[in-house]
């Protein structure tokens, strides 16, 4: 079935259980920080895993010691569905084994 954007009620559901995320200019968004550059960039790895086994894919970023995530859903016009809070869901699980600071 075709995902469908999500109300602001229903983000505001979903990011009361995503702390760090949040919802500017219609994207999730959140930036992970980490010890150094190797854990950043094995994080982003992990997340293009999980995004090329959901088939949905966020912009990452990769800095120095910091990965941002930015989501949302470009078959319904650039807007937030409940796919892009199940990769923000899948991507908060991993994000401890790499060490990311709270
Ligand atoms: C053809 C393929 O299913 C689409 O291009 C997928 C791939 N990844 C995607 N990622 C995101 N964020 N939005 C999409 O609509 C999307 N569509």
């Amino acid at each position: 079935m075709a995902p469908r954007p999500l109300t602001s009620q229903e983000i505001d559901a979903a990011l009361a259980e995503l702390p760090g995320w949040e919802f500017e200019e219609d994207r999730l968004r959140r930036t992970y920080s980490f010890a150094g550059h190797f854990p950043a960039a094995a994080m982003v790895l992990h997340v293009a895993q999980i995004q090329e086994e959901m088939n949905h894919h966020a912009d990452l970023l990769l800095g120095y010691d910091a990965v941002g995530v930015s989501v949302n859903t470009h078959s319904v016009g650039g807007r937030v569905t409940e796919l892009d809070v199940r990769l923000a869901r899948r991507i908060e699980e991993i994000a401890p084994s790499h060490g990311a600071r709270p």
